[in-house]
This record gives structure tokens, C-alpha cells and sequence, in this order.
């Protein structure tokens, strides 16, 4: 049975529908009409113990209320939840103490003590022996270079400080499996790095299986070897991310150099490929790879221009992203 197994699971929101127009307020309050909206959608979907899986999609696609129904904090409207043989909302206790959650936005630590006192406070909620805190504590200031802020009331410390000891609390007692929302969320590039380098570390080397979302993409390229997207509160797309940029990516980028542009009349003839942007002598040219190659393309271009320089690019998995949030045959896709 995997670690977490999700089967329809469904989340609907009951809104109220806002009047417009004069004393609209008032009537909004007296009326009380509803709408329903549904945030997840049948969404179904297994995880084995030590994956790492991206969990992504547009904003509002339902990626925070899957992962609020998986830490037990809303209840589903209906489906079926399990995770670590447990149901997240009706055993919310025992669940608890299994898993370990950062909501990037959030903070779990306490904000007007110093960061150890938040620590400490978390010993006692979790029943922490006090030698497993110790060198749980030890381990995390190693990796997460702790020392220099753990005496500094957390309003004090900067976001990337603070993401630390976000994660180390998160994982102070040993929970199996760590959900992340947005954990690098405003930080600089070294500060992301760093988040990045000791997620893989608890990954592969204590075995935590770990859950994010994310809307910067290179995390998701560094870590996650699987991938799954939703829009809609829909699963459109669940498998390898190396797949996924097959699958999607059919567009490749040839840039050409030209020795001199009075060769040219107007533009490069290429055919299967089309010019998508011009600097002077510089052509960069798109290409369907389902239609032709670089091989045919650049034996032709050859044949005809004074080429000084070639390259290829890969699509970058943004654009890829981007591409499959465009698509109109994404409802198809559904696996
Ligand atoms: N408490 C709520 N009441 C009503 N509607 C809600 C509530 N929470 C979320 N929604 C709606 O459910 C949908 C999914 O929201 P959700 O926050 O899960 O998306 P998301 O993928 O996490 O987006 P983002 O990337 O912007 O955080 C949205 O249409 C949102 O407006």
C-alpha cells in the first residue's frame, strides 16, 4: 500500500454570491445567495515512501486546499484519504506526529521568542525524547547553519533565516513525511540553494518523503523527479518530468549566425521552422521536432547561407508549463 493514497478526492467551497450596484453590501447580507466552487476535483493519485513529487499548477488550480485536506487541516467533501494508513482528519493527532508542514507564507514558530524557545516549545508538543531533539537539533545546524540566529526572537530574523528554522521545526520530531508550500517563496538565490541542497539531503539520505509546491520552476527541475499538475482542481498530468518535457516540449530553438546579412533579401527561409526574432545578423528560428530535425534544418540553411555559429536550446520547463496552461487539449490530457 503506498504512503499516501488519494481517491477522488474533492473539495468544494459553498461562496457567497456578492451583489453589485447601490447598498450592495446590505443586500449581499440579506440575500444570501451561494455558489459553489469546486477548488479540488476528483483528484486521485499514490505516493510512495522516500518520493520527492512536485505538485503544480497556475494560481487557484487547488494546489494549497490538496495539501490543507493532506495535513488533516480541511476536510474533504468527499473521497477517499490516506496517508501512512491513517484518515488526516478524523485521526488528526496521530497524524500529526507523522508528518511535518512549512507553508511558505505561514509561520509555525513563534514570533516574539527566540527561534531555540520555538524549538523548545515543539519538544514538548511532540513529546520529544530529549536526546532525539538534541541531535536532531545538531544535525539541522550543521546542514542548516542554525547557530548564528538561534537565540534571536523570530520577527528579527531575515526570510531566509526564518525559512530555516521553519524547516528544522518541521522536522524536529521525525515525522516521515514533510508537505511544503511555496519554501522558496521570496528568497535570493543563495537562500534557495541552500533550502534546495537540504531538501535533497533529508530526502535521499533520512528517507522523507516530501510533497511541494512551487511556483519557481528550478526547484522543481533540481528535485523532483516526478510531477504532478492540476488546474482546475483537475490531475492533468502525473508521471516523470523528463517526460513531460518530451511529451510537451515538441519545440526546439535553432539561433544561426551570419557571416554577413547582405545574403539576405528579407529574412532566413527555413523550411519547418520559423523566425521568431531577429538581431541584426542573429536568427533565432523555431522548430517542431515531430516535423523536421536540426540535422535537415541546418544541412539546409547551409547549403544556402554564409553561416558563421549554430545552436540548439532546449525549451526552458517554464515555457514548457506555460504551454500546457495555453493548450486548449489539456481537458484531453486528463490521465
Ligand atoms: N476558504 C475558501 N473559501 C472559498 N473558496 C476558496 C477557499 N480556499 C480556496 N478557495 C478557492 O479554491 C480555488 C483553489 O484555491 P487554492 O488556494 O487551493 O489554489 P492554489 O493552487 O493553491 O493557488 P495559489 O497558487 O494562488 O496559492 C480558488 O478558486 C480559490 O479561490
Amino acid at each position: 500500500m503506498p504512503l499516501i493514497d488519494v481517491a477522488d478526492l474533492t473539495k468544494v467551497f459553498r461562496v457567497v454570491v456578492r451583489q453589485s450596484g447601490r447598498f450592495s453590501a446590505l443586500r449581499t447580507f440579506l440575500s444570501r445567495e451561494y455558489r459553489d466552487v469546486c477548488a479540488v476535483d476528483h483528484v486521485s493519485f499514490a505516493i510512495e515512501a522516500g518520493e520527492m513529487v512536485g505538485y503544480l499548477g497556475p494560481n487557484g488550480a487547488g494546489k494549497s486546499t490538496t495539501l490543507k485536506m493532506l495535513t488533516g487541516i480541511l476536510a474533504p467533501t468527499s473521497g477517499h484519504l490516506s496517508i501512512d494508513g491513517r484518515e488526516p482528519q478524523r485521526q488528526r493527532i496521530e497524524h500529526a506526529r507523522r508528518i511535518g508542514v512549512v507553508f511558505g507564507q505561514r509561520t509555525q514558530l513563534w514570533w516574539d521568542l527566540p527561534v531555540i524557545e520555538s524549538f523548545e516549545l515543539l519538544r514538548y508538543i511532540y513529546r520529544i525524547p530529549l536526546e532525539r531533539w538534541k541531535a536532531n537539533l545538531s544535525t539541522f545546524d550543521d546542514l542548516l547553519d542554525l547557530g548564528a540566529f538561534l537565540n534571536t526572537p523570530v520577527r528579527q530574523i531575515s526570510l531566509g533565516q526564518r525559512m530555516r528554522a521553519e524547516l528544522a521545526a518541521a522536522l524536529l520530531h521525525d515525522p516521515a513525511i514533510l508537505f511544503l508550500d511555496e519554501p522558496t517563496i521570496g528568497l535570493d538565490v543563495i537562500a534557495r540553494e541552500r533550502i534546495r541542497q537540504f531538501l535533497e539531503r533529508i530526502n535521499h539520505e533520512c528517507g522523507v518523503t516530501i510533497i511541494l509546491t512551487t511556483h519557481d520552476l528550478n526547484d522543481i527541475q533540481r528535485l523532483c523527479r516526478r510531477v504532478i499538475l492540476i488546474d482546475h482542481g483537475r490531475v492533468i498530468y502525473d508521471g516523470a518530468l523528463e517526460t513531460l518535457r518530451e511529451r510537451f516540449g515538441r519545440w526546439r530553438i535553432l539561433i544561426v549566425d551570419l557571416e554577413r546579412d547582405d545574403a539576405l533579401d528579407d529574412t532566413l527561409e527555413a523550411p519547418g521552422a520559423e523566425v521568431i526574432e531577429r538581431y541584426g545578423t542573429r536568427f533565432r528560428l523555431r522548430f517542431d521536432r515531430s516535423a523536421t530535425t536540426a540535422a535537415a534544418l541546418i544541412a539546409y540553411l547551409s547549403s544556402r547561407y554564409p553561416i558563421r555559429d549554430l545552436a540548439i536550446e532546449e525549451p526552458e520547463i517554464e515555457s514548457v508549463i506555460r504551454r500546457i496552461y495555453e493548450a486548449p487539449e489539456v481537458a484531453r490530457l486528463h490521465a
